[in-house]
Parts: C-alpha cells; sequence; structure tokens
C-alpha cells in the first residue's frame, strides 16, 4: 500500500445549502468508487470553495458519508480573475495499493473544464 493524491472538482449549480451538500456527496462517492477505496482507505481531506459558496461546509457532506474520523479541513480558493464559478475541490490522501498513474481523479458537472488533461 502506498499513500497518494487524489484530486476532484464539482461546479454546483446554485449556493444553496441542499445543493452544496448533494454536490459534494456526489464528489466524494464518485472519488470513492472509482478508485475502489473504502472510508477505512481516507487520511485526509481538504476542500476549498469559491468565494461565492457560501451556503454549508463541504465538510459537512463529507461526515454524512460517515468520514465523522476522517481529518477534514475546508478553505477558499484563490479569486483569480476569470476562474470558474461556484467550484467546489477536493484533495484527499489515501492508502492505495494503485499507482500514481492508476489513480483516478474525478470533476463533476463542468468541472471537467479545469483539468481536461486528468478529468475522467
Ligand atoms: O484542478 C483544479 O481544480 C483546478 O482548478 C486547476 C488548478 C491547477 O492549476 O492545477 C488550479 C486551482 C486549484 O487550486 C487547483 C488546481
Amino acid at each position: 500500500m502506498s499513500v497518494r493524491a487524489v484530486r476532484g472538482a464539482v461546479q454546483v449549480d446554485v449556493d444553496e445549502r441542499e445543493e452544496v451538500l448533494a454536490r459534494t456527496r456526489d464528489l466524494v462517492s464518485e472519488v470513492i468508487s472509482a478508485n475502489e477505496l473504502t472510508l477505512d482507505d481516507f487520511i485526509s481531506v481538504i476542500f476549498t470553495s469559491t468565494a461565492d459558496l457560501v451556503s454549508e461546509f463541504p465538510a459537512v457532506a463529507a461526515r454524512e458519508l460517515g468520514m465523522g474520523d476522517v481529518p477534514l479541513m475546508c478553505a477558499r480558493e484563490l479569486e483569480i480573475e476569470g476562474s470558474m464559478p461556484r467550484v467546489i475541490r477536493l484533495m484527499a490522501h489515501v492508502e492505495t495499493s494503485r499507482t500514481r498513474a492508476q489513480v483516478k481523479h474525478v470533476y463533476l458537472n463542468g468541472a471537467q473544464a479545469l483539468r481536461r488533461d486528468i478529468a475522467q
């Protein structure tokens, strides 16, 4: 087993609590299934939200999925002119037998445009 970093991002349609939670759950769930992970494999997860998302912390959605004992952190993304609005990003460190090249990074709901080179 190795420690690997997994990236992901999702664009939220509207800044409403249930939308933020649902999109974040989708993102975390897809990271888990695409990389055949269990909750035990997670070492830590960092989320960022763009400054236009103020209705909920993405970490709440991760706890809803059972990550209550995983160290979580939320932070604000850099406000770069012209960057995509309403985006929640994730960086997870996980234990996995996958090589770095085998790790699948997950970009959902329009966020694929952020990293077409690695989005599945
Ligand atoms: O991967 C993303 O979510 C991006 O928006 C790309 C990118 C990058 O340039 O590597 C830019 C900003 C984020 O903080 C993370 C990564």
